[in-house]
């Protein structure tokens, strides 16, 4: 690995001794402390760095170098050590097929035509040494320096899947059985849901505590002047850690000193290797004179062994066996990090034999990383559909399993704290198989006291509204300005046109935010140009930036760049010398703002959602909104202010200044020379999405209850009330009778109960929510369907009780994530739409639904056995998506 053709010995030389302490460092951590102070990506990478510069320029290698070690000595007094029988190995890894390739005809050159290797998988876990002597564990122990290892045998017999007492007969007199200790994924989630839970807990009573110490500061000012002794302040409880990873989870675990819990009850244990045997029968040293043969014994004997595990004979029968398992690292219940290829014949291992650190007759094939470290740029918050306010990560962009990585949700402000992550922190981010991108937490040994802490703002970023929970103890906040706040809106307008909506395609992200948000981007563009970033203004924004005396770039066409240089930012007061902010939340004012001619923030066109059936091209004439300028697909950090859904105008000189041209700016366009040649006019983009807004205004009823974005009442829902009633007012009147009598509105139809009824009566209660009901229906929008009660006119199966269920009956399997859900999110909404979710492609399988990052296998198996595969787009589609 390393490309060191061009590198000289001197350089050589310095990067080695560079790289040496830092590697020593990182191996103590981690193997003596259990906190690495790197990701293993990292540490790989820089191990590989170094082992190239060795087989380089050999001078630099000794027996002391870290490209050597085997684990680390155990920690002198720390625990007991025990001595392998037989020395324990790391193995060769390698990083890419092409290396693969290379290590394959290396070993196959040696060896007689059609040898047989296993493929297994690489168990991320903790290795152990079993020693059972006569049949019975004697001792456990971990790994160490490969030599001796730490005593662990009270926890590996805590251990259920480790037999204290070998099963069937035939044991020799000592074995020594290598493998892996592991903590199942699920039971990792549920230990860190527990940890959660109880921290929870603590951080509530904590914020008790700080009520009654603040409170006691007064009490015992009080007590103080009568002469009585202060009283005691309460102290806080500290939060508990949860387990970084399932591997960091095992190690730790197995080094506690408690082997009662419910971490060392999760433990599980696959072996995968042999060390010392002696005094086996002639029939038993035959039996296991292959590694397969050894898998079979230690069956046999009530030891657990992989499943996974195959026999391969070529590179093509090795690369199949990668891809099906690269692509499908979430579906044992072990983490895995790699493929292990192990020589079948163990009399050819042992002619082989080793290197002093690892066998040469196996290499382990590593996958790309699914930890890597990057830099914590800021932590921004984003305002969702129902006002909820959830601050995410930005970061530098990496690239980690497959997908490059540039932000990740932090939830709410606990997660944060919990994580413990400041702005400016390396952290660790990780993505394993189909799960969502996670900041794990800091790499606390790489701060130098310049990060700062994420505040959570106590006003909504997009207009300004007070930010507060929903309910009292809520972990959620949300931007209390329901109705007008322009980034909720622009949400509901997006779910108005969602396809389990009101189907509008054109109406999407952008022309929604148009129309509730244009000034969405306003907050970055100051930033960008109190930072040293170019915003450029065209047309009539350009000519009056001119007149604030700004240069027109351009002969033909107006246009004129507004940047500031250093001393200029440092001269209006924006930053100090170095470039820093002065004031990062409110960088450029409103006065600074208009006097360097940047236009004024605009009224959004919609207000709610009530004017969205009275959209007329004219209305949105005179909307501009920001666009990021891209070089070569990359934003390049300047802004564009531009038409929203107008075409650009053409301009010509007049030659003289003071004669009017034509248009709205023509009294700006006069003073500056210019007249429009072409004027501008409604876009394609505009016309498709009045167009289409026209067409919805009569689309069945059901969409519609969808679209007024009442929370609970999604696409299942809304069918059967729509299929039920027939109109609104029906559905209301019905409605409203039921509770008047005191029963559960709506109970008598499936799939709607009490919560979804009383939500939905609820919302007609809100005067503005009755206004856009009102609004929409004098612009023609239908509130009851055209066929009798009873049909939907929709695909999907419908019960004998008129509900539609669009999955009823299929059996459905997901492979990689589908936007906007969990795992366990879909496999819900499966079910709650009729259908069947399971877990792997069989026959029975009538659909796979192949989202991002999809399995390998289930794909291929879903090919082999003809069956339909859907986007996830189409699985969306059919679904109706809604999560009100
Ligand atoms: N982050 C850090 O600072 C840091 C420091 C030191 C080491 N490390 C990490 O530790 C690891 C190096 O440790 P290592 O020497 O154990 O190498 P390794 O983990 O890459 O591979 C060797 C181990 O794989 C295990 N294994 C799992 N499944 C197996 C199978 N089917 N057959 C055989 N063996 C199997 C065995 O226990 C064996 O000892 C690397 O992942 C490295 O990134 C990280
Ligand atoms: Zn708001």
């Amino acid at each position: 690995m390393g490309d060191n053709e061009g590198v000289n010995i001197e350089e050589a030389t310095t990067r080695w001794n560079e790289l040496a302490p830092k590697l020593r460092r990182a191996q103590e951590a981690y193997h003596s402390t259990g906190e690495p102070i790197m990701v293993d990506a990292t540490y790989d990478s820089l191990i590989a760095q170094m082992r190239a510069l060795e087989d380089r320029f050999p001078q630099l290698w000794s027996p002391q170098s870290p490209t050597m070690k085997v684990g680390a000595k155990v920690a002198r007094g720390a625990v007991a050590e025990l001595r392998h029988a037989e020395r324990m190995y790391s193995l060769q890894d390698v990083f890419s097929r092409e290396e693969l390739a290379t290590w394959f005809a290396g070993i196959t050159g040696e060896l007689p035509e059609g040898s047989r290797f296993t493929a297994e998988v690489k168990i991320d876990g903790l290795a152990l040494n079993l020693t059972y002597r006569g049949g019975v564990l004697e001792t456990a122990a971990t790994r160490g320096d490969g030599v001796t290892g730490e005593d662990v045998t009270r926890n590996a017999l805590a251990i259920q899947a480790i037999p204290a007492r070998l099963s069937g007969e035939e044991w020799p007199e000592l074995v020594e059985v290598r493998g892996e200790v592991y903590f199942p994924i699920a039971k990792f989630t549920e230990f860190n849901d527990l940890v959660e839970a109880r921290n929870e807990e603590v951080a509530r009573r904590n914020q008790e505590i700080d009520a009654y110490n603040k409170a006691l500061r007064a009490k015992n000012a009080g007590r103080a002047k009568e002469g009585l002794a202060p009283l005691p302040r309460l102290q806080r409880e500290g939060l508990l850690k949860t387990f970084v990873n399932p591997r960091n989870a095992a190690a730790g675990t197995m080094r506690q000193e408690d082997n009662t819990g419910f971490a060392i009850k999760s433990l599980s244990f696959i072996a995968h290797g042999i060390g010392a045997l002696e005094g086996a029968s002639e029939a038993l040293q035959e039996k296991m004179a292959t590694q397969e043969g050894v898998y079979e014994v230690f069956r046999a004997w009530g030891l657990p062994v992989s499943g996974q595990t195959r026999m391969v004979s070529t590179l093509a029968e090795i690369e199949d066996y990668l891809d099906e398992f690269q692509g499908a690292r979430a579906s044992l219940d072990h983490e895995f990090d790699g493929v292990v290829i192990k020589l079948e014949d163990r009399r050819v291992q042992a002619q082989l034999g080793y290197t002093a650190r690892v066998p040469r007759w196996a290499v382990a094939y590593k996958f790309p990383p699914t930890e890597v470290q990057t830099r914590l740029l800021d932590i921004q918050v984003q305002v969702g559909r129902t006002g909820r306010v959830t601050p995410f990560a930005v970061m530098e962009p990496v690239w980690v399993d497959g997908s490059t990585v540039a932000q990740a949700t932090l939830h709410n402000p606990f997660e944060v704290e919990r994580k413990g992550v400041m702005i400016g922190d390396v952290v660790i981010l990780r993505k394993a198989g189909d799960i969502i991108p996670e900041v794990v937490g800091p790499v606390l040994a790489e701060r130098d006291g310049s990060e700062r802490a994420f505040v959570m703002p106590t006003h909504c970023p997009a207009c300004g509204g007070k930010i507060a929970p929903a309910k009292e103890g809520d972990k959620d906040l949300r931007c209390t300005n329901t109705r007008s706040c322009p980034a909720q809106l622009h949400q509901r307008v997006i779910h108005i046109g969602s396809r389990g909506a009101l189907d509008i395609e054109s109406l999407g992200e952008e022309s929604a935010q148009w129309l509730a948000d244009p000034d969405r981007y306003r907050a970055d563009v100051l930033i960008a140009l109190a930072t040293g970033h170019a915003i450029e203004l065209t047309d009539e924004e350009a000519l009056a930036a001119h007149e604030a005396g700004w240069p027109l770039e351009d002969a033909a066409d107006p246009r004129v760049r507004i940047v500031l240089t250093l001393e200029q930012r440092v001269e209006l007061g924006i930053t100090n010398e170095d470039g820093a902010l002065l004031d990062p939340e409110g960088v450029i004012g409103e006065e600074l703002q208009r006097e360097l001619g940047i236009p004024t923030a605009q009224k959004p066109f919609l207000d709610t959602e009530a004017q969205l059936f009275a959209l007329t091209a004219a209305g949105l004439e005179g909307v501009r909104t920001w666009l990021p300028i891209r070089l070569a697909g990359e934003h390049t950090g300047d802004w564009r202010y531009v038409r929203a859904g107008w075409t650009k105008p053409a301009w010509s000189r007049t030659g003289r200044a003071g004669e009017a041209g034509a248009g709205r700016a023509a009294e700006g366009a006069a003073r500056a020379g210019f007249e429009v040649k072409t004027i501008s006019a409604p876009s394609k983009t505009l016309e498709k999405v009045l167009a289409e807004i026209e067409k919805a205004k009569t689309k069945e009823l059901w969409r519609k209850l969808v679209a007024l974005n009442i929370r609970h009442v999604g696409p299942v829902a809304s069918r059967a009330l729509a299929a039920h009633f027939g109109s609104l007012e029906a559905m209301l009147a019905s409605g409203r009778a039921q509770v008047e009598a005191g029963e559960a509105p709506f109970s008598e139809i499936d799939g709607v109960g009490e919560i979804i009824g009383r939500s939905l009566l609820d919302w007609f209660e809100e005067p503005w929510h009755c206004e856009i009901v009102d609004a929409w229906r004098a612009a023609g929008v239908t509130f009851e369907d055209e066929r009798p009660a009873g049909g939907t006119g929709t695909d999907g199966a419908e019960g004998a009780d008129g509900v539609v269920r669009p999955f009823e009956g299929m059996t459905i399997v997901v492979t990689g994530a589908v936007e906007g859900f969990t795992r366990d999110g879909v496999a819900e909404a499966i079910m709650k739409a009729g259908g069947k979710a399971t877990g792997s492609v069989s026959k029975k399988t009538t659909v796979v639904v192949i989202g991002e990052n999809p399995g390998a296998s289930k794909t291929t198996k879903a090919e082999a056995l003809g069956i339909e595969t859907w986007s996830a787009e189409e699985f969306l589609r059919r679904l109706g998506r809604a999560d009100g």
